[in-house]
């Protein structure tokens, strides 16, 4: 179902987990939500949460404190299990099986298996339906596991680095590919990646994580409407941070150059930019960072 009254793709309240190895928490307090039908750039450092979100969606892990919703229910439930898929980063497959045991195995696990839909992105691929899965290489794989996903015709595609290992031109077909599937079934996706260039193109929500916590979860166009990046004098920027949300701010001599998000009229001699999308995400990844300190009137870690 899509439209106003489709359930979130992802809502979360108060979600909290910690992996017992560790004593962290992995995620914290997280709160947001994913409406249904979007594809969602999941953005965050290296260790922010993002694996284990995907993981607690798909059913793989159970949240410590707090709720998790997908689709309105409850992850890892049978109904769940039916509606969303999971591209883990790991990609566990049968190095034994062959391609065509392999999608089998997704036929048998699945009640509505589309076998058609599994072996797209494998012919894409070139790849042999006898080939042994441990022979093929670890982009070929990826296709494969692709072919187990989309099999299941998910409402809910969990996708978890999913193109790391593939070539540019693998890369560009499969997301043309998924995309056409999104907008043809309303297909919801959740794609967590480092490259934020083709999120850009891809992506119409953005849900980044720091250090466990929701740093931004919002529409794509919102984003880039409501941020802006000022170059002016120096002398005029300690104002900023009383009247928007400083995202960033570097001063190099008299000139200062922030990322805000704006909260209403702009004040002062400001140079205005509107930053694409991956410079917007790259300044909520850098604050914060050692290297790039969050500026210290930073008022308001997310909207
Ligand atoms: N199996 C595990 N056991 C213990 N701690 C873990 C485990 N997996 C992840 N963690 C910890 O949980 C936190 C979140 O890790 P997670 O893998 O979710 O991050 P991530 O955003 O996916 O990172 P990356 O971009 O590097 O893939 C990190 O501090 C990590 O060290």
């Amino acid at each position: 179902m899509t439209g106003p009254d489709a359930p979130a793709a992802l809502s979360a309240t108060g979600l909290g987990f910690r992996y017992r190895t560790r004593g962290g928490w992995a995620l914290r307090d997280c709160e947001f939500t994913v409406p249904g039908g979007r594809i969602t750039a999941l953005v965050g450092r290296n260790g922010a949460g993002k694996s284990t979100l995907l993981h607690l969606a798909g059913g793989l892990l159970r949240a410590d404190s707090g709720e998790l919703c997908v689709l309105g229910t409850a992850p890892g439930t049978s109904e769940a299990r039916a509606r969303v898929a999971l591209l883990a980063q790991d990609k566990p497959l049968y190095p034994r099986f062959t391609v065509a045991d392999t999608l089998r195995m997704g036929q048998k696990l699945n009640s509505a298996w589309d076998q058609a839909a599994a072996e797209q992105p494998v012919r894409e691929g070139d790849i042999p339906l006898h080939a042994r899965v441990g022979e093929l290489s670890s982009g070929q794989r990826t296709r494969v596991a692709l072919g187990l996903a989309l099999g299941k015709r998910p409402e809910l595609l969990l996708l978890d680095e999913p193109m790391a290992d593939l070539d540019p031109v693998a890369r560009a077909g499969i997301m043309a590919g998924l995309m056409a599937e999104a907008a043809e079934r309303g297909m919801s996706i959740v794609l967590s990646s480092h490259v934020l260039p083709e999120l850009e193109e891809t992506c119409d929500w953005v849900l980044v994580l720091r250090d466990g916590r929701v740093e931004l979860s919002e529409d794509a166009e919102a984003v880039r409407e409501s941020h802006a990046v000022l170059t002016g004098h120096a002398d005029q920027a300690d104002v900023l941070a009383g009247q928007h949300t400083v995202v960033q701010r570097r001063t190099a001599g008299r000139q200062t150059t922030a990322l805000i998000r704006q909260r209403g009229p702009l004040r002062g001699d400001w140079h205005v930019e509107r930053p694409r999308l991956e410079d917007i995400l790259i300044g909520y990844l850098q604050a914060g960072d050692p290297g790039h300190p969050a500026p210290a009137e930073r008022t308001e870690a997310a909207a």
